[in-house]
């Protein structure tokens, strides 16, 4: 009989034992002695599984057994929609991060505001969110995973109320922060709150769910910024006041939603635990899970000492330590391979391979975060298959692949980069930098400049290099390019930001790959891994760590992209990014083991060798027989033994 894993049903013996009944049990039981210890409790687990076996292969028991252990076995409900309400935080990240670019364009001309005023409104979001995600674990230690998340969504309500309702700068740089604040909470404690609650076949899928969210929150503010940006006027108080629903809807939820029975069980609220935990694991036992929590508990206690604060302990503690760098380099690595800056610079992209509507630039963008979107559903449908490791290994794979292709368009682009061939001279008498340039390749490096061309077939001709103009980047300040319902009928080009040459589908290969790429593993993956390589102890710390390191690096890779590209031009920008992805690899094959199917608890034993023996742990060595498969009436143990059985 073949071993084929996939599409078997995986119970572990205990469970099975169950099943088979309490008399079975006690005999087992009685049998093996009191069997204290971990390894005790296992052979003498093994051996039930043997007679189980022994007397299914008579009495066809237990095909039936395992029958109605796979009804009772079905998910309840209840964890799917306390995951949706919870993602419901995820999404909001992603709208109130993604909307602000759109809302931008008719902020600037509404309220009249400088470069400096548009970064703080866009940084001031971002850099709340680091600070209240590294404050959200202290939070979540102390109060628990719920009220945080009451706080989250309490916060971007309140946030995008008064966003809608700004009159001036000030009140939307205040209002950009509070919803940065909860931002910041909800990208913490939701993805540990969800793994806490989820049953360990679907922790990963339900997790990943919240990275969908995110995607799919910015794929929604992209939609919302293209529609309201017909609306001149206060089109951008839509924009920024719509999230105000998914959070009132989240805060409602979450006043009749569940504390972590994990986290009660921690706090000695071990009735309560008891019947939320039963609650979502629907008719099944919750013997052993509830008991697995509490002496892992107990011997973390006894283990690591109760004493310092919680991030003192886990970097003195060698297998904290380790989750803890794996951590937080997961979430590095997903910021520099330079999501974000692909994202922002797609729309110029797709313009550079040759889509001359400007209108089109903000549904260009969209279309981007579609997907992004659709393939992180990818990676929601792959993580319980691959695993971790192995998707977010072929995923960064792909992204450093996809950057070095991305940087080649750029490349070839700049060195047939078109000649500067017209200079007309500045009607206004301003001393403008974009006289300087001979080629294109100078000029659209330029943040103040764009050029204005005709086509012969396919070159560039009559060629000039003219400041762009300071309310819209899709005309020239002055000149034949200044008019853009003139200069189309004539014929003209205006191009900003990209120089049209025949090499720029390659950019837009790299972009499509790109997201194929890192949407189903990098983009994902650092939360996922993040809510469950922590024993309990220390999963609030170390996730508002490695959150905290997720956003400092988002700002810092956005901020210096502009200045990066300048110095480095575009090409070196995306190899820079390569090289870090690349870099990336080698952390994560050397360190991150597979987390996939095994329970929270479990988890911890994974760090306690060397940190880059980690991805060893791939070969499951020394694991014990505790799982059979079941496939129609057919049985056989997995892992370990040569032996099926039929
Ligand atoms: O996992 C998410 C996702 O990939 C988003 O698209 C990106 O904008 C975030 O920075 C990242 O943390």
């Amino acid at each position: 009989m073949s071993r084929k894993a996939s599409d078997n049903v995986e119970y572990t013996l205990r469970s099975l034992s169950n099943l088979m009944g309490e008399k079975r049990r006690r005999q087992a039981d009685g049998s093996a002695g009191s069997g204290s210890g971990a390894a005790g409790e296992r052979s003498l687990i093994a051996a039930e599984s043997c007679s189980s076996l022994n007397s299914a292969a008579s009495g066809g028991e237990l095909e039936r057994a395992a029958r109605r252990q796979f009804q009772q076995d079905e998910t309840p409900g209840f964890v799917y929609v306390v995951s949706v309400f919870s993602a419901l935080g995820g999404f909001l990240f992603g709208y109130d991060t993604g909307v602000v670019s759109g809302a931008l364009l008719l902020l600037k001309r509404e309220l009249n505001l400088d470069a400096l005023w548009q970064e703080l409104l866009v940084s001031s979001t971002v850099g709340a969110a680091a600070l209240s995600a590294l404050a959200g674990g202290v939070l979540n230690g102390l109060c628990g995973r719920r009220p945080c998340i009451l706080l989250a969504s309490g916060l971007f309500t309140a946030g995008s109320g008064v966003l809608a309702a700004a009159r001036d700068k000030e009140t939307l740089l205040a209002g950009r922060v509070v919803v940065g604040l909860g931002i910041g909470v909800a990208s913490m404690t939701v993805p540990v709150y969800i793994a806490e609650v989820a049953p360990p076949h679907l922790r990963g899928r339900l997790v990943t769910i919240n990275t969908l969210f995110i995607t799919g929150g910015q794929f929604f503010a992209s939609v919302v910024d293209g529609i309201f940006s017909y609306l001149a006027k206060d089109g951008w108080r839509y924009m920024l006041g719509l999230s105000a629903v998914p959070a009132v809807i989240q805060f409602l939820g979450f006043l009749f939603l569940p504390e972590s029975p994990r986290w009660l069980i921690q706090k000695g609220q071990t009735q309560r635990a008891r019947r939320i935990l039963s609650q979502m694991r629907g008719n099944q036992a919750i013997d052993e899970e509830y008991d697995s929590i509490r002496n892992n508990i107990e011997e973390e206690e006894k283990e690591v000492g109760a004493a310092g604060p919680v991030i003192c302990r886990m970097l003195t503690y060698p297998p904290t330590r380790r989750a803890l760098i794996v951590g937080c380099g997961l979430q590095m690595f997903q910021q520099l391979s330079g999501i974000n800056t692909v994202m922002y610079y797609s729309a110029t992209i797709l313009q550079m391979s040759g889509v001359e509507d400007d209108r089109l630039a903000i549904w260009l963008a969209a279309l981007t975060a579609f997907i992004n979107f659709i393939f992180t559903l990818v990676g929601v449908w792959l993580v319980e298959r691959m695993g971790r490791r192995k998707l977010t290994l072929g995923s960064l794979t792909g992204t450093a692949v996809a950057l070095i292709i991305l940087a080649s368009g750029f490349l070839l682009s700049a060195q047939v980069s078109p000649r500067i061939t017209l200079n007309p001279p500045d009607p206004s008498h301003q001393n403008s930098t974009c006289t300087k340039y001979s080629y294109c390749n100078g000029c659209m490096l330029d943040p103040d400049c764009g050029l204005c061309y005709k086509l012969n077939k396919s070159s560039v001709v009559e060629s000039s290099c003219i400041p762009v103009d300071k309310d819209s980047t899709m005309k020239a300040a002055w000149g034949r390019c200044s008019n853009e319902t003139v200069f189309k009928k004539e014929d003209l080009f205006w191009a900003y930001n990209f120089c049209p040459t025949p090499y720029s589908w390659t950019a837009l290969l790299g972009l499509i790959l790109y997201l194929v790429f890192f949407a189903p593993g990098m983009g994902p993956m650092p939360w996922t891994v993040n809510s469950e390589i922590y024993p309990l102890w220390a999963r609030s710390t170390g996730n508002a760590c490695s959150s905290g390191v997720n956003w400092v690096f988002n700002v810092l890779v956005s901020l210096t992209f502009l200045h990066t590209a300048e110095y480095l031009t575009y090409y070196g920008a995306f190899f820079l990014y390569a090289g870090f992805a690349a870099l990336g690899l080698v952390f994560i094959y050397g360190c991150l083991p597979e987390t996939k199917g095994k329970k929270l608890e479990e988890i911890e034993s994974l760090f306690e060798n060397r940190l880059c023996t980690c991805g060893m742990s791939d070969s499951d060595e020394g694991r014990y027989i505790e799982y059979i498969r079941v496939k129609g009436s057919n049985y056989h143990l997995s892992d370990n033994d040569a032996s099926d059985v039929e």
